[in-house]
């Protein structure tokens, strides 16, 4: 099931037409610029695929995923980008302590109204949230909404849902 809501979620996405995911891009840009503060920390991530891209701010110090192994990652404050493992644009910088993070832009495939989320399924996210005390926010299309995720115990909660339509608190 959990697989059907990735692959139909993945089609829908691709279908978008470009304008439609720019002006996607910048209305979650001005709700997201309302949240945010000069002096905070805040991860996002570089969009690949059809997801929904985070335009630069600029308020905050910024980091992004580098994937480590399999399993885990790091958040990064940038000096570079280059082409990582899975064709994602990841940084080349000094690695942040997660506990320094302020605001945690989660991707995500799908959403339920309790804040739980589908990913890709390898587990990079829940992981890294584990370590965070940041605010999480989810960020996604509206129609990403799905009436259940089938969470399960290492499951992180979100704390927001960011999308065009605007900021839900779950
Ligand atoms: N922009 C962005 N960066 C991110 C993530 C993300 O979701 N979005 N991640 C969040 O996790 C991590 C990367 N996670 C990924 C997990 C799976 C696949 C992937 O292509 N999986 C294949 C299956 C391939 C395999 O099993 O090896 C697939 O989905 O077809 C790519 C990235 C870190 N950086
Ligand atoms: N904190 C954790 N420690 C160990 N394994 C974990 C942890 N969190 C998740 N996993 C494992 O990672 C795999 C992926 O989890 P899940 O099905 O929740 O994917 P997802 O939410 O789609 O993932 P993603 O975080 O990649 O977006 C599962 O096999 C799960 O058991």
């Amino acid at each position: 099931m959990k697989d059907e809501i990735r692959k139909h979620m993945r089609k829908k996405r691709e279908q978008l037409s470009e304008s439609e995911r720019k002006q996607a891009s910048k209305q979650v840009a001005r709700w997201l610029e309302t949240l945010l503060k000069e002096d905070m920390l805040i991860a996002s991530y570089r969009a690949f695929r059809a997801e929904l891209e985070i335009l630069p701010s600029a308020k905050g110090t910024w980091c992004y995923p580098r994937v480590l192994d399999e399993t885990h990652m790091e958040m990064i404050v940038p000096d570079d980008f280059r082409r990582g493992r899975y064709g994602i644009e990841e940084p080349i910088g000094k690695s942040v302590d997660p506990k320094q993070i302020d605001i945690i832009l989660v991707p995500l495939l799908a959403y339920d109204e309790k804040g739980y989320r589908i990913g890709y399924g390898k587990g990079y996210y829940d992981r890294y949230l584990k370590k965070c005390s940041a605010l999480k926010i989810g960020v996604a299309y509206c129609f990403q909404k799905v009436a259940d995720t089938w969470p399960h115990d290492l499951d992180v909660k979100l704390d927001l849902i960011l999308t065009p339509a605007g900021i839900t608190r779950v």
